[in-house]
């Protein structure tokens, strides 16, 4: 069986933590590695990087223990790792400010690289960096987790099936309320740089890069923008119990016309209070009918089930809106949907497998980005080069 050495950068944040080292490359070690295609399998090795001794100790001996009944390598010699001749792909999940430093350590030893979004702030050094990965011929990818969450995935079954009709809009809630941090016994659950523009923080770089590739995914290219962004919280209390000023857009609001004709908005919001079905709802009204997906499921309403409502506030509502809808039954397991991705991208580096989700499509998501930044401080719609590359 093969072994393939992963250099970690970054595992010691959230995502770096919980989604890429516990519930992906752990969860791979524990099933013994991933298929390949043409039988036999792949066993990964992570070699956790980062500045911080106590935090990459904790994760390499105590969480891989609990995980895996094994202690995992680590090193704070991010250098020596990257250019070690054993290690064949690295990984960044750290803050978006640092990754195309480690991106460009990766190219410079010809290791394999794979990253979170966005992979920049900006979509020239975005592609400048996609470039680089091409010129150099190493395989590269970008998180796209979104793609193969549970509800997403009904969703796009769904519309495989036709059960649609022609599809008319396409409305995205997207956000919840993220405490600033100020108040008794009411901790924030983000880290600060989000909320620093000059951190790379900020909704669209956050979630415009998502929006881009799911409805690229299921709905098409998108043709042109109009978005308006707001910093709703002006000052929050970051992770030393200091006060600081938010520089970055906390919400925003875009309206998406794909080039089908089809219309799409997004509400995006760190200070919204939860009342729809899930953190994430994508509704899809289409002519025979409609689906809503959550994060995990995704609830249908036919054009034989629609109710016929009539405009009467002087009586209480006599419909409950929600009996009419159907949820989905689950159609396969799901697995973690960053697990399955780096699952994808392991074969795309041992065996050769189609991996679409590369740094260049990354850069896309940061133009996408980019442009709803334009139409916001301009008050303009802004068209989508979607022949940009
Ligand atoms: N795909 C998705 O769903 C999501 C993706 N993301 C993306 O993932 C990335 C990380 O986000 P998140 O995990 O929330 O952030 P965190 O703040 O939790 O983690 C940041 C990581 O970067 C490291 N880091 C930060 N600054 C430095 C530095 N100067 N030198 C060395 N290491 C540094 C931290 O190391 P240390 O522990 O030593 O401080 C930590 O490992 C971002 O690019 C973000 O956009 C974020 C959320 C969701
Ligand atoms: O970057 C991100 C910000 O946080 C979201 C969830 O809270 C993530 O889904 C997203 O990828």
């Amino acid at each position: 069986m093969k072994t393939i050495t992963i250099a970690m950068h970054g595992v010691t944040g959230r995502m770096g933590t919980n989604q890429h080292y516990v519930r992906s490359i752990l969860a791979i070690m524990k099933e013994g590695g991933v298929a390949l295609p043409g039988g036999g399998r792949v066993a990964v090795k992570p070699i956790l990087l980062g500045r911080n001794e106590s935090r990459l100790r904790h994760l390499a001996e105590t969480v891989a223990q609990h995980e895996i009944g094994e202690s995992v390598a680590w090193s704070t010699d991010v250098d020596a790792v990257i250019s070690d001749p054993a290690t064949d792909i690295v990984f960044d999940s750290s803050s978006t400010q640092m990754r195309s430093s480690i991106v460009r350590k990766a190219i410079a030893n010809q290791k394999a690289v794979y990253c979170e979004k966005p992979i920049a702030v900006d979509a020239d050094d975005a592609f400048r960096l996609a470039s680089e990965c091409e010129a150099a011929g190493v395989k590269n990818g970008v998180v796209q987790d979104k793609l193969w969450l549970p509800g997403i995935r009904k969703l796009r079954m769904l519309r495989d099936q036709g059960f649609f009709g022609d599809i008319l809009s396409v409305r995205g809630e997207f956000g919840y309320w993220v405490f600033a941090g100020d108040q008794p016994n009411q901790p924030t659950q983000r880290p600060s740089w989000n909320y620093r523009s000059e951190d790379g923080g900020g909704m669209m770089i956050d979630m415009f890069c998502h929006w881009q590739y799911l409805i690229n995914d299921l709905f098409g290219p998108v043709d042109r923008m109009l978005a308006h962004a707001t910093t709703d919280l002006p000052a929050r209390i970051d992770e030393s119990g200091e006060p600081y000023t938010c520089t970055a857009d906390d919400s925003a609001y875009a309206l998406f016309l794909l080039e089908s004709g089809v219309t799409c908005q997004f509400n995006s919001s760190w200070a919204t209070r939860v009342r729809r079905d899930d953190l994430l709802t994508v509704q899809v009204d289409g002519t025979r009918g409609s689906a809503v997906a959550g994060l995990r499921e995704c609830w249908t309403q036919s054009l034989a089930a629609t109710p016929r409502p009539v405009w009467n506030p002087d009586i209480a509502q006599p419909i409950d809106f929600y009996e009419s809808w159907q949820q989905l039954p689950d159609a396969t397991d799901y697995d973690n949907a960053f697990k399955i991705q780096w699952e994808l991208f392991l074969r795309h580096v041992v065996a050769g497998d189609e991996f679409p989700w590369t740094l260049r499509s990354g850069a896309e998501g940061v133009a996408f980005a980019n442009a709803g930044e334009t139409s916001a401080r301009e008050q303009k719609w802004v068209t989508i080069d979607n022949q940009r590359s």
